[in-house]
Formats: structure tokens, sequence, C-alpha cells
């Protein structure tokens, strides 16, 4: 067996593939970005061929630069964007269009049709989710629908749908020479077609979203001993190696933070915020805005189950002063621009794209930047974007805490964002707990090279891996109880703004 293990993390806005050693230290790594596809307003698209040769190039690059092959590598995990919704054909291997990505609102006339009725009840007490544009359901019956030859060809079972695990584990273990039709269950409870309790497609559902069970990959455990399948010789890794673990990328960094107890959250600061917290076996289900998920589920034992609030733009706030704005040329920019000024200058800036996620799920939200006078500059912006991240951040915490029972006395955090000194110390400021950042920022690709690790046997526990955990940072808060009491109720007044926008 090989001494590393590696993994796939495709996240929204890029591909990477990392190795990790037995001590959990990143030994190589690259990453390549992919194309945001703006079709119109609310419509948000991937190219999934250009995922998959992504996905190839940063596998070649990594193998070719450290000189390994396939025999070095112990297992191998993918850890994806959720609920991205992909239908291809598999005789041809060639899609039905882009994926519709989970930021896009096409979907919201049929969602919002079935909120307002039982179906909506229905699909709240299976699924754990609120009817949302957010999942996958309703973006698979867009395509089956509006996509030409697609719901004929699913019919024939020639058209077939994933998430983005499946359709890279399907390109990884062959494609149309035999790849594996699967998903894991972390991804399956993010389609709005899977009961959470029997973890199985549910025919209620599948009638409620017209998807033909035929289209459907087989639920599997995150992580199997025996493994999702094997990469190929033709493939990139030119070799077989086992690919173990499959989870979501927000469940995958619950396992890279080592939030495997009960109690334990994290929040990971990527496109969108996601702030998880392990509820152990028992489905918690939430009276206050957040959505009951799979965490992760390791090989027969019972599931680990999730709080989650989702918060649908926070880096691509970010992204958006730079691609759309042009305020900034790169990401890491915001936080010299936000650093001019001491504070926002009495401006707001709710970045409602995708409507609102957690915990207010209003579709009918859009973005909104109130506040301003002539005083107001790009400073004052790129401070308000990073005070609006850690706002809906805040507004998720104390749905879970009313949730769950549990608080917080510290926030481990992840993902891009989190480069970004200034915001977290922000975020500090505005949760009033410290915020905390470990060595491995990769904490999604660790989890999933954990979880493939661990089934492959190359970690014979998950207490082995408790020593791997470093905190690189903490932030402590700063600011007093009115400050905090202040802002909190400038941004409600924002939010409140922000509602209402879009005719349903
Ligand atoms: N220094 C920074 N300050 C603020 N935002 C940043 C910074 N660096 C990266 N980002 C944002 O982080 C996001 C990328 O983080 P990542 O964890 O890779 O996201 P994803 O998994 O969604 O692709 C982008 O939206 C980018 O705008
Ligand atoms: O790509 P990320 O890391 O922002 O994560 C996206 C989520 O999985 C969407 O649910």
């Amino acid at each position: 067996m090989g001494d590393l293990v590696a993994a796939v993390d495709h996240g929204t806005t890029s591909t990477r593939f990392m190795v990790f050693d037995h001590g959990g230290h990143v030994v190589a790594g690259a990453q390549v970005e992919h194309r945001q596809i703006l079709p119109r307003p609310g419509w948000v698209e991937h190219d999934p061929v250009e995922i998959w040769n992504n996905t190839v190039q940063v596998i070649e690059k990594v193998m070719a630069d450290t000189g390994l092959g396939p025999r070095d590598l112990a297992a191998l995990g993918v850890a994806n964007q959720r609920e991205t919704t992909v239908v291809w054909n598999r005789r041809t291997g060639r899609p039905y269009g882009n994926a519709v990505v989970w930021q896009d609102t096409r979907t919201d006339a049929l969602v919002g049709a079935l909120a307002s009725d039982d179906r909506g009840r229905l699909v709240r007490h299976r699924t754990g989710l609120p009817p949302a544009t957010y999942f996958s359901g309703a973006k698979l019956r867009w395509i089956l629908d509006n996509v030409p030859d697609a719901r004929r060809d699913a019919e024939a079972g020639d058209a077939v749908f994933g998430t983005l695990d499946t359709w890279l584990l399907w390109n990884l273990t062959g494609g149309v020479d035999g790849g594996v039709h699967a998903t894991d269950v972390t991804n399956a409870s993010r389609t709005m077609l899977m009961d959470l309790e029997t973890l199985d497609w549910d025919d209620e559902l599948l009638a409620v979203f017209d998807v033909p069970r035929s289209v459907l990959p087989e639920i599997r455990s995150s992580a199997v001993p025996d493994g999702h399948g094997l990469t190929t010789a033709t493939g990139p890794l030119k070799g077989p190696v086992p690919l173990t673990a499959v989870l979501g990328d927000q469940q995958a960094a619950m396992v890279g933070q080592l939030c495997l107890a009960p109690g334990d959250a994290k929040n990971t600061y990527g496109t969108g915020n996601f702030l998880l917290l392990n509820t152990g076996t028992t489905l918690v289900r939430s009276d206050h805005g957040l959505l009951s998920t799979v965490c992760y589920r390791f090989g027969d034992e019972p599931p680990v189950y999730a709080l989650e609030g989702s918060i649908a733009a926070t880096g691509a706030a970010v992204q958006w002063l730079r691609d759309q704005m042009g305020i900034i040329r790169d990401a890491a920019e915001i936080e010299a621009l936000a650093r001019q000024v001491p504070d926002t200058g009495g401006a707001c800036f709710v970045p409602a794209f995708s409507g609102l996620f957690a915990p207010h799920w209003r579709p009918d939200a859009r973005g909104a930047l109130v506040g301003l006078t002539r005083f107001s500059h790009k400073g004052h912006l790129a401070r308000a974007t990073l005070e609006a991240i850690c706002h809906q951040s805040r507004d998720v915490a104390e749905a879970m805490e009313k949730d769950s029972g549990v608080k917080l006395t510290v926030l481990k955090v992840d993902g891009g964002v989190t480069a970004n000194d200034l915001c977290m110390q922000i975020q500090a400021d505005l949760l009033g707990v410290p915020v905390s950042r470990p060595v491995v920022a990769e904490t999604t690709a660790l989890g999933a090279a954990y979880a493939a690790g661990l089934a492959a046997g190359h970690w014979t526990s998950t207490t082995e891996l408790r020593d791997n955990w470093h905190e690189d940072r903490r932030w402590l808060p700063e600011r007093s109880d009115e400050h905090r009491a202040a802002a909190r109720d400038e941004w409600h007044r924002a939010v409140a703004r922000a509602l209402d926008w879009v005719e349903m």
C-alpha cells in the first residue's frame, strides 16, 4: 500500500488535487479555476466538460511535478460542491448542457408553487430541507423539461443524473467504459429526492419532481473499504487507485476539522458560508431556519447527522467586486482596501444575489446596498462586504444555538476567505467568541483524504487523526457589547430592505 492519500476537492470556483502524508501534512497540490457562466439574471452555470478537464489537469500536474505514481497512493477521496446538477448520456459521455449550479434561481416559480401546498410539508419532513431553489430536485426537473431529448433519453435509460461527485466518480472510474454511477449519502441528502431516515430515494418525492428512478445513481456510504471503484489506466492517475471516499465538500470539511463528536462545529468560508454542527446519530430538525443533513456515513456504521446553516453569497460577493464591479483585481486586495477605513461610513451591503438562504429562506430577496452618502467610497464597500460575510454567519450561529442549545465557545473556521485576517477579526467581534483557524487550511481536501484513508486502513481510527489538528491563528473579540448590538441592529434593518424585491 502507498504511503500517501490523495483527494480531489472540486469547489464552486476551482478544482484542487492534494496529496497528504500520514501526519495530514500537504505533500503537493495544484488548483485551477473554472468559468462562472452567467447567461441571465439569476442563472449560474458550470461546464461539466471543463470541470472534468480541469480535474485531469490538476491530477496530471501533481503527479508529474512530484514523480509520484498510482502505487504511491493508498487511496483517493473526492469532495465536491453540492447540489449542482448535471445530466449526461452514459453512452456518449456528453452532458445535456451546462450544469445548473446551486446558486442558480431559475426554478423559483416551481419551488414557490410547491412551497405553498402540501408538497412543501412533505419535502420538508422527508428531506430535512426547506423548499428552495438551492437543491438538486427542481434543477433536475428543469433540465429534463427544458433541454431537448433529455427526458426522452432518461426514460430510455441513456441519460443519467449526478451531482458533481457522481460526474467525477463516473469519469475517474472509466466513463463510457464502465464508469461507476453512484453518489454518497451526504450528496444525496441535498437532492430533495432522498428520505433522510431511510437514506433511499423516495417515490413520493420523485413524483413531486417528476423524476424517473432510472436516472438516479446508487446511494452509498461516504467511505467504503471495498472502494466506490478503481481509477483507470487511461485516466489521469494512469493506474488503479482505490477511490474509497466521496463526500459533499462541507461535510468533508467537518471531517478535516475533526468535528466528529456531537456538538462539534465549523464554519467554511468559500463561495458561500456553511456552518455545520455535528448532532451525532440523532436527526435534529430545525425550528429556526437551518437544515438537517447527513454529516457522513463510514461503512456500515449508523449515519452521523448535522444541522447546517447555508449562506449563498460570501466569497461570491468578493468575486462580484472583482469580476462585475472591477473594484479589486484579485480577491486578496479586498483586505487592504477595507483597512483604509475604520468603518463602513454607515453603508450596509446585503449580497442576496440568490435570494437569502439560512436562516431566512427568502427567494424574493435581492442584493441591496443601503446607507450610502456622497462620502461613501470603495473602501467602505469593501469593508461592508466583509461585514456582510460575518453578519450572515452570526445570523446562522444564533439559529444554531436556538435549535441545538449548544453555545459556541469558539468557532473553527476554514476556506478561501479565512486568508483574510481583517475578516476573521470582524467575525470574532460580531460573534463575541474567539475564531480559530487551523494550520492546514485545505480542510475540505484533508477531510476527503481522511475519510478515504480510514476506509483503506491507512489510518486505523479517528483517534489517530486527533493529533494532526493544530491551530494556526486565533482572533479574540475586541469590541464592546454595545458596539456589537448597534452593528447587528443596522444589519437587521438592511436585511429588511433586501426582502420582497422579486415578485414571486
Ligand atoms: N483574501 C481573501 N479575502 C476575501 N475573500 C477571499 C480571499 N481569498 C479568496 N477569497 C474568496 O474565497 C473564495 C474561494 O474560496 P474557496 O474555499 O476556494 O471556495 P470554493 O470552495 O467555493 O471554490 C472566492 O469566492 C474568493 O472570492
Ligand atoms: O464550493 P463551496 O466550498 O463554496 O461549497 C459549496 C456548497 O457545497 C454548496 O452547497
